[in-house]
């Protein structure tokens, strides 16, 4: 299947036949797509099927057994996980965790490594970590903590940001105030995201390109918002009424 819809900059992630699991469980078979520099693919399918085994495969977190990664024109897949991140690749899982005992001032001066995203331009992008600068982060709202990860994230200085469902379980007004803040950070920088979202909606309207996950597979690549126009076919292949 040709995965590859109108990417003709240079990828910044290639992967190709990849496949991998847990140990002996094999998840994830022969995937392939490709990222380019400052795009927003999302990753989408029903649950289970592989979608965060493929950010943790990225990362290096799972047990290879196939295929290529190649990030910024380097192979990557026999790379730990530390060298991975080093070399610009952010992850945001979804257990949200945060430095409990350290203040959101803490949380975020203790990762800084350089680059755009310094603690006051992070609290330009998040205004309520500003007003909460100064609180422990263990007694941040869940929107809170959410903000906090990504921003310590950023932090990092991540050419490649992986997001592992963002605004999941969070309340309708944290969850447009997060989406600004995704479209506004590709806005301001050259940062390209990969994202898995169970909200597909969401996901579709504010990203460049999808993938869809089943059994471990890509079942269909698209331009997204020509997936959000096709209702039966999105019904199909995630199975949800609109
Ligand atoms: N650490 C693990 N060890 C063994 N199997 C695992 C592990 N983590 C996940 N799995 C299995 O891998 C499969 C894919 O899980 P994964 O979490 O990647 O799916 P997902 O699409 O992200 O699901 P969800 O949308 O529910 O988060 C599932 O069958 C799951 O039980």
């Amino acid at each position: 299947m040709a995965t590859d819809l109108a990417t003709d900059l240079a990828p910044v992630l290639a992967v190709s036949n990849l496949s991998a699991g847990y140990g002996a469980a094999k998840i994830l078979h022969g995937i392939d797509f490709t990222v380019a520099r400052g795009e927003m693919l999302v990753v989408i399918g029903r649950n289970g099927v592989g979608k965060t085994t493929l950010i943790e495969t990225i990362c290096g977190l799972t047990t290879l057994q196939g295929g290529t990664i190649t990030f910024n024109g380097q192979r990557i897949e026999k790379l730990p996980p530390f060298r991975r991140n080093r070399l610009g690749i952010g992850w945001v899982p979804q257990e949200r965790e945060v430095f409990a005992s350290l203040t959101v001032a803490e949380n975020l001066g203790i990762v800084y490594r350089g680059g755009p995203w310094t603690t006051e331009a992070l609290y330009g992008l998040f205004p309520r970590l500003a007003e909460r600068r100064r609180s422990y982060a263990r007694l941040l709202s869940g929107g809170e903590q959410q903000m906090l990860v990504i921003a310590r994230a950023l932090a990092t200085d991540p050419t490649l940001l992986l997001l592992d469902e963002p605004v999941e379980g969070l309340a309708p007004l944290i969850v447009q105030e997060m989406i600004a803040a995704i479209n506004r950070m590709r806005r301001e920088s050259a940062l390209t995201i990969i994202m898995v979202e169970q909200k597909h909606d969401i996901a579709l309207a504010n990203s460049d390109r999808c993938i869809v996950i089943d059994h471990g597979a890509v079942v269909h690549a698209a331009v997204s918002a020509e997936l959000l126009a096709d209702a039966a076919l999105l019904e199909r292949l995630i199975g949800v009424a609109e």
